[in-house]
């Protein structure tokens, strides 16, 4: 017998798994409206103009090398980070109180933090994940010794905010536990609190002396506008919170397989902010020892140069447009098609994904005869449609719901 014979076998990932089945699927007009990543409207993987344009000034650049980075990463990739989420003229930059390490990413940025909480913050209270969240939330917490609740987030009568819900619950947590918070663009459900609801939100965060825990993957991706979606975050700065930030370049460069991200901290002061900086080091050393270069070079570059920067913004706005004009031909498509149910949802949401309502045998047929991809919550990504393919699609949602 092996020494791990008794090694239960895993599932596999839902996002994962359910690309993989799309891609064994040899029907011509199957459609993948599962993994969160921007597709144009042929269907295909989108390298942003801008990306391209500095990938080729890097190969290029004779100095370049293969060096290690320090251990919290590219510090210009860093600085650049924390005024992209915070704001270049945020009063916690000039106070010197922001500290970040470069991540893997956005689940690299999520971990870390996760990680730092548990040993520095506590690991006796909970964190209180949205019902529903990305797939990836549990696991990372629980990885690392934290208790995972919910709190209420989606209201299936409209398919919007259950804003009570929510708020009740963060009124019932323990005091002092951690609240996970989509920044922008919330994943699954495409529904976004209100600059009130925020508000509300702060309220209570407050007087239960909540830890807001801010994952952001979609900034610039939400409303086509970095400062829009980056204005939840930015309020709780003001209102003078510490916190944290998960940023993810994943989808809002292009850069999913390069894995650039930032975890960002705002303390109240800049003594706690470098005992903060100095075990992300320690813990971020004995875990990767130091983040990937490239996609982080790629960023920096972009993000420390007005005219790249100027057409990187261009870039996202072709994004977040093409995915707004997919919302709007589905709901058109739907309604031309009579089918029942109110589609409004459909455009009211925000960010790459819908929220359709669809249920789990509903997704079952839709996978199984239509050959559409999606994950069993009814979530669809929206970049996975096309002007070829929406009729198509929205045909066969109505199937399933009459
Ligand atoms: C909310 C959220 N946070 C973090 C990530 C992590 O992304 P990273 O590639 O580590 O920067 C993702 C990815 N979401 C999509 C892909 C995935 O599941 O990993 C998705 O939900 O399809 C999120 O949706």
């Amino acid at each position: 017998n092996s020494l791990f014979h008794e090694v239960p076998l895993a599932p596999p990932d839902v996002i994962f798994n359910l690309t993989a089945k799309y891609k064994a699927d040899t029907f011509a007009q199957k459609v993948n409206l599962g993994v969160g990543a921007y597709r144009d409207d042929a269907g295909k993987p989108w390298v942003l103009p801008v990306v391209k344009k500095v990938e080729q000034a890097l190969v290029n650049d004779p100095s370049r090398d293969h060096e290690y980075l320090p251990i919290l990463g590219l510090a210009t990739f860093r600085e650049a980070s924390i005024r992209l989420i915070l704001g270049a003229d945020s009063p916690a930059i000039k106070e010197n109180r922001v500290t970040a390490a470069q991540t893997i990413s956005g689940t690299g940025a999520n971990h870390l933090g996760a990680l730092f909480l548990s040993r520095f913050y506590s690991k006796e209270v909970p964190i209180y994940l949205s019902n529903p969240t990305w797939a990836n939330h549990k696991p990372i917490f629980n990885n690392v010794g934290l208790e995972t609740r919910n709190y209420a987030y989606f209201n299936p009568k409209d398919n919007g905010l259950d804003i009570d819900g929510f708020l009740s619950d963060l009124k019932a947590a323990p005091e002092r536990s951690i609240v996970l918070l989509h920044a922008c663009a919330h994943n699954p459900t495409g529904v976004d609190p209100t600059q009130d609801q925020w508000k509300a939100i702060a309220d209570v965060i407050e007087s239960k002396k909540l830890f807001p825990f801010f994952d952001c993957a979609y900034q610039g991706f939400a409303s086509g506008d970095l400062d829009r979606d980056a204005w939840a975050v930015r309020y709780f700065v003001e209102r003078g919170f510490e916190l944290l930030i998960c940023q993810s370049y994943a989808k809002n460069f292009g850069l999913y397989g390069q894995r650039a991200g930032c975890l960002t901290f705002v303390l109240k002061n800049s003594d706690a902010a470098a005992r903060v900086s100095s075990q992300l080091a320690k813990l971020q050393r004995s875990e990767i020892s130091n983040p990937p270069a490239h996609g982080a070079r790629i960023v920096d570059r972009v993000l420390n140069n007005p005219e790249l920067y100027a057409e990187w913004v261009e870039n996202l706005r072709e994004m977040s447009s093409r995915i707004k004009n997919m919302r709007d031909a589905l709901r058109d498509c739907l309604i031309k098609s009579n089918t029942p149910g109110n589609w409004d949802h459909i455009t009211n949401q925000i960010g790459m994904f819908s929220f359709t309502g669809l249920k789990a045998p509903q997704v079952a047929v839709l996978k199984e005869k239509f050959h559409i991809y999606l994950t069993d919550n009814g979530r669809i990504s929206m970049a996975g449609l096309s002007t070829s393919n929406v009729e198509y699609v929205a045909n066969s949602i109505n199937h399933v719901v009459n």
